[in-house]
């Protein structure tokens, strides 16, 4: 079912028609897609000799809501009239937007030694890999070719755990806090580190130097000290290490497992977060001794999302094309911030980017 609405919303009081909305519903957050074509852009356009159509030209918008906000999310599809139609949320969904990584640039790259390094996708050589989902949980998911995919492994210890343990110890009202507290925090006070244990040195026979996490939270067992003594941006940072570090090795031996060499990072946990991607990486690079890569992706917490967006049936998967990917932000705010960065920048649900859409 498709539905095509008159709605206002460019700033410019030009009529944007909305072609399609897919949605994805998470234990944590609602996540948003949907095209708007270009006024006066036709919604069948002309095909030549062929039959191959000329495409539709528009923009691909995100938006994110807590899923403990819905009413906010339904209101944001009335107030702009983005009627609800086709998309729904499940495991294939996240596979099926990971196919959004061949049709723009720019979307997946490394993460090393606090840069970002754009890689161009070579569709011959992408399969097998393994998608890692952090959401509220983790999914882990071994992909084959196009639809080819089998669950193989998951944990419960994800973005919920992050957010919902900062959230009680560190009394951080919202995640966003959460996240910027951990940048001011230091470790050292409430993980023991391998030093601490040999007395400041390396433990080099075995290949851990003195820097290295022994015990994630392990000073907190001190009988001297409460939760108070203990610095909200510290907890903070130890939580945020110790999940990331987790998810990064178990990420590895599932790769391992099935002879993977590149792990792909989707969900909304990561947040394009220097600090969460570097822990991961350097897990991945550290445990797979350089072997295996740690991907992540612009629009990491959309995949549910585009995959629905990408099924819908009169579209097939590879009608997206993504002609200028420059990200231009719909919200206001950050539209006329002149240190906004598309590339570098978090996308906290408010984005939109040129594309074109093909008739299958
Ligand atoms: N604004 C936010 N509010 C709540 N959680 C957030 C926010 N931004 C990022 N997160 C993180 O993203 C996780 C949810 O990721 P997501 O991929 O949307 O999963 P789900 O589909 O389970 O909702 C949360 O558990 C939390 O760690
Ligand atoms: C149940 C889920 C697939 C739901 O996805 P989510 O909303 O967390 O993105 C995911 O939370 C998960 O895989 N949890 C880990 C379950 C386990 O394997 O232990």
């Amino acid at each position: 079912m498709e539905h095509n609405r008159e709605v206002e919303i460019d700033g410019n009081s030009n009529p944007i028609q909305i072609s399609r909305l897919a949605l994805d519903i998470g234990g944590s957050l609602i996540k948003l897609v949907y095209f708007s074509r270009n006024s006066g852009d036709d919604e069948d356009p002309p095909k030549d000799k062929v039959g191959v159509s000329s495409g539709v030209n528009g923009r691909l918008h995100f938006a994110m809501f807590e899923t403990a906000k819905i009413n906010d999310c339904l209101q944001f599809i009335s107030a702009n009239k983005l009627l609800l139609g086709g998309g729904f949320q499940h495991q294939e969904n996240c596979t099926n937007g990971m196919s959004f990584i061949k049709a723009v640039n720019q979307e997946a790259f490394t993460y090393l030694n606090g840069s970002k390094e754009f890689v161009q996708i070579n569709h011959n050589d992408l399969y097998p890999y393994l998608l890692v989902n952090i959401g509220s949980g983790v999914s882990m998911i071994k992909v084959d070719g196009d639809g080819k995919f089998e669950r193989v492994s998951g944990t419960s210890v994800g973005g919920g755990t992050f957010w919902g343990l900062g959230k009680l110890l560190t009394k951080c009202q919202s995640f966003d806090e959460l996240l910027e507290l951990s940048h001011r925090g230091d470790n050292k006070a409430i993980d023991t580190l391998v030093g601490d244990i040999y007395g400041g040195m390396d433990y080099s026979k075995i290949g851990l130097s003195s820097t290295t996490i022994a015990s994630s939270f392990g000073k907190a067992t001190s009988h001297c000290k409460e939760l108070e003594d203990y610095k909200p941006e510290d907890i903070s940072w130890s939580l945020l290490r110790m999940i990331s570090n987790n998810i990064g090795q178990i990420s590895y031996l599932n790769a391992l497992r099935f002879g993977l060499k590149r792990i792909f990072f989707g969900g909304f946990f990561i947040r394009s977060h220097s600090y969460t991607m570097d822990t991961i990486a350097v897990a991945v690079h550290f445990w797979s001794k350089g072997e295996a890569k740690a991907m992540f992706l612009r629009h990491e917490g959309f995949l549910g999302a585009l995959g629905a967006f990408m099924s819908y049936e009169r579209h097939s998967l590879d009608d997206l094309v993504v002609n200028q990917m420059m990200p231009l932000p719909v919200n206001a705010s950050l539209g006329t911030d002149t240190n906004y960065d598309p590339l570098n920048g978090d996308i906290n649900g408010t984005e939109s980017i040129q594309c074109s859409v093909y008739r299958a």
